[in-house]
């Protein structure tokens, strides 16, 4: 089933000299996070405010829950929730002021969802502390809390994990987590840093000068920066039938040049070296080989700018 949350087709945004996102086609299906990965400048922002109504774009169509047409789609954006750039928070008031006030705007009538929404993103004891007082991390999770108040089926989160320290960083994965896997909401987050949304996003849109010049999942996304352990001898055959026999894998690739790449074994070195040893097998070289994520993305971007 073609099931999806939004597609954008040829979307493109251009400010005077500026082409801020170019042509960019991508779908998003329900029930997963989204990770949008760009240097500053690459064109997140711009996605992201055109997706939430508030800019418009210069040509192509967005498709929100299935409808295109500018006076539906005013209606389906309320089906979403968005913090871009600064978190729309009044820092004199307390987090709960904070959440009852956007409620009312809202015209939201539940008053318990304000406690379950301040549960929810860990501030429900947080009292009558102004908001100006929160570290960043905090400020971030009560502008998430505000975002949530419609009960969006897709959420829009600019950079939330950017300037956070580790604890915030941890914090807010286990959250944005939550509210995908228990409340089954769509996120699409950005971030300049890839490594920082490893393992928090399930899919990856890599941007660069307002095009999308990756799509990759989770699991392709490991695939590619899969550690191993590279094995050169002039003996591959019979290192290859050790390793079958001797360690019962067969987690390996015969790479042209004969070297062996071994997907096991990697925290096990000298394992193998005393195994490699004991068979009388003269391995000339046994290293960890492998792409690094920063490596990954540092190679996607030259090559997408050599094109
Ligand atoms: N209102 C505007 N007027 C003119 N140019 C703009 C405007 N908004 C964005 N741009 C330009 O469009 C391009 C994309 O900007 P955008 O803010 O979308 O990038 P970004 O990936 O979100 O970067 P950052 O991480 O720095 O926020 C940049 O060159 C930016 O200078």
């Amino acid at each position: 089933m073609d099931e999806y949350v939004l597609k954008t087709r040829s979307l493109t945004k251009t400010y005077r000299n500026t082409v801020a996102l170019d042509n960019v086609t991508i779908t998003l299906k329900p029930g997963r996070i989204y990770g949008l990965i760009g240097h500053n400048g690459a064109g997140k922002t711009t996605f992201m405010r055109l997706i939430a109504g508030l800019t418009f774009p210069t040509s192509g169509e967005i498709n929100l829950f299935g409808y295109t047409q500018a006076k539906h789609l005013q209606h389906a954006r309320q089906r979403i929730g968005f913090m871009i750039e600064a978190p729309a928070i009044n820092t004199s008031m307390s987090a709960k002021e904070n959440v009852h006030l956007h409620r009312i705007i809202k015209g939201i009538p539940n008053e318990e969802l304000e406690q379950e929404l301040l549960a929810l993103v860990g501030l429900q004891n947080t009292g009558k502390k102004k908001a100006r007082n929160f570290s960043l991390g905090m400020k971030q999770r009560l502008g998430i809390a505000l975002s949530l108040i419609g009960s969006p089926e897709l959420l829009i989160l600019d950079e939330p994990i950017n300037g956070l320290d580790p604890v915030g960083i941890v914090d807010m994965r286990n959250l944005l987590q939550t509210l995908c896997a228990e409340k089954n909401i769509t996120i699409l987050l950005s971030s300049h840093n890839l490594s920082q949304l490893y393992q928090v996003a399930t899919d990856y849109i890599i941007i660069d000068h307002g095009k999308i010049i990756e799509t990759i999942t989770l699991s392709e996304l490991e695939e590619q920066c899969k550690q191993y352990v590279l094995l050169r001898t002039n003996q591959p055959e019979l290192l290859v039938s050790t390793l079958e026999k001797e360690l019962h894998t067969q987690n390996y690739l015969v790479m042209p040049d004969k070297s062996i790449r071994l997907f096991d074994f990697t925290d096990r070195m000298e394992t193998l070296a005393a195994l490699f040893q004991r068979k009388n097998i003269l391995i000339t070289n046994l290293s960890i080989e492998g792409n690094t994520l920063e490596n990954y993305y540092i190679d996607l971007m030259e090559r997408s700018r050599n094109v």
